[in-house]
């Protein structure tokens, strides 16, 4: 069950509605409508092929939609190139961590920087220290303060993944999407991912696609459930966990 806005009037940071993309006539996404709210982390779960990763393409521009809308404030994502609604502050984790090896952490921060190479010339001393700082901070959010000259290479799996949501996070995107960001991490890095992400969400919105349960109820606000490119239950992780039809196609696996 969709929970549909009460107040026709109230602003969502996004809201999808009636969202559909067919592959040759296959609907992987079919008639999906959410919405989520400001400072809130929406979980989306469902068994493999359910369309979780297609919603994001969607969101991200990556894929474009057959019928439907993708409101994110007052602009429709479904009309928006890839990189325009990246610059409208809509940022995206893959599930493969995609840092630059060879870079140490400080300078993986700081190419992901906006602007952060100064052309400024006569500016670039206070934008040096704008972007250090800025580095440092984020740096002291995803754990790694102390691990700022390391070559990104030698990082733990859970490390590099914290690393690419810091590479997200200095750009500041207002919201940021993240597919899977604890598969492969060890109990006490999910532990600390939870942790990060509700640091975050002061001034954000989170959606993220995940199969840990246990990380689910750690981190969600609400959770929408998809089955077949359809939205199959929605609401508390308490509510869903207990609503027959999720555990019939889902949890009970
Ligand atoms: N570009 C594409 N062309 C054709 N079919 C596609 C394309 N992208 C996705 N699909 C199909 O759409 C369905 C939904 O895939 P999607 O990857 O969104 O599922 P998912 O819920 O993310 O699954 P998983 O948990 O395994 O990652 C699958 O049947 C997939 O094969």
């Amino acid at each position: 069950m969709i929970i549909p806005p009460n107040d026709p009037q109230k602003q969502f940071v996004l809201a999808v509605e009636a969202l559909t993309v067919s592959f040759d006539g296959f609907k992987a996404v079919n008639d999906v409508s959410f919405y989520v709210d400001e400072n809130e982390i929406r979980v989306i779960i469902g068994p493999n092929g359910a369309g979780k990763t297609t919603v994001l393409d969607l969101i991200c521009g990556r894929t474009r939609a057959t019928s439907g809308s993708i409101k994110f404030r007052d602009m429709d994502l479904t009309k928006m190139s890839e990189s325009n609604i990246v610059l409208a502050g809509v940022g995206r984790k893959f599930q493969n961590p995609s840092i630059y090896d060879d870079l140490t952490v400080f300078e993986n921060l700081e190419i992901s920087f906006p602007r952060g190479r100064s052309v400024f010339g006569a500016l670039t001393f206070r934008r040096d220290a704008e972007v250090r700082r800025r580095v440092e901070e984020i740096a002291e959010t995803i754990f790694l303060a102390d691990h700022l000259d390391e070559r990104a290479e030698f990082l733990s799996h859970g490390q590099k993944q914290w690393l690419e949501i810091g590479m997200l996070l200095i750009q500041d995107p207002d919201l940021m999407m993240l597919d899977e960001p604890v598969a492969g991490m060890s109990v006490s890095e999910r532990k600390k991912t939870a942790e990060l992400l509700h640091k975050i969400i002061k001034n954000r919105s989170v959606i993220v696609i995940e199969h840990d349960m246990k990380f689910v109820e750690d981190i969600a606000h609400r959770v929408t459930v998809l089955h077949q490119g359809k939205v199959l239950s929605e609401g508390s992780m308490d509510r869903v966990k207990h609503d027959p039809r999720v555990i019939e196609v889902y949890l009970g696996h």
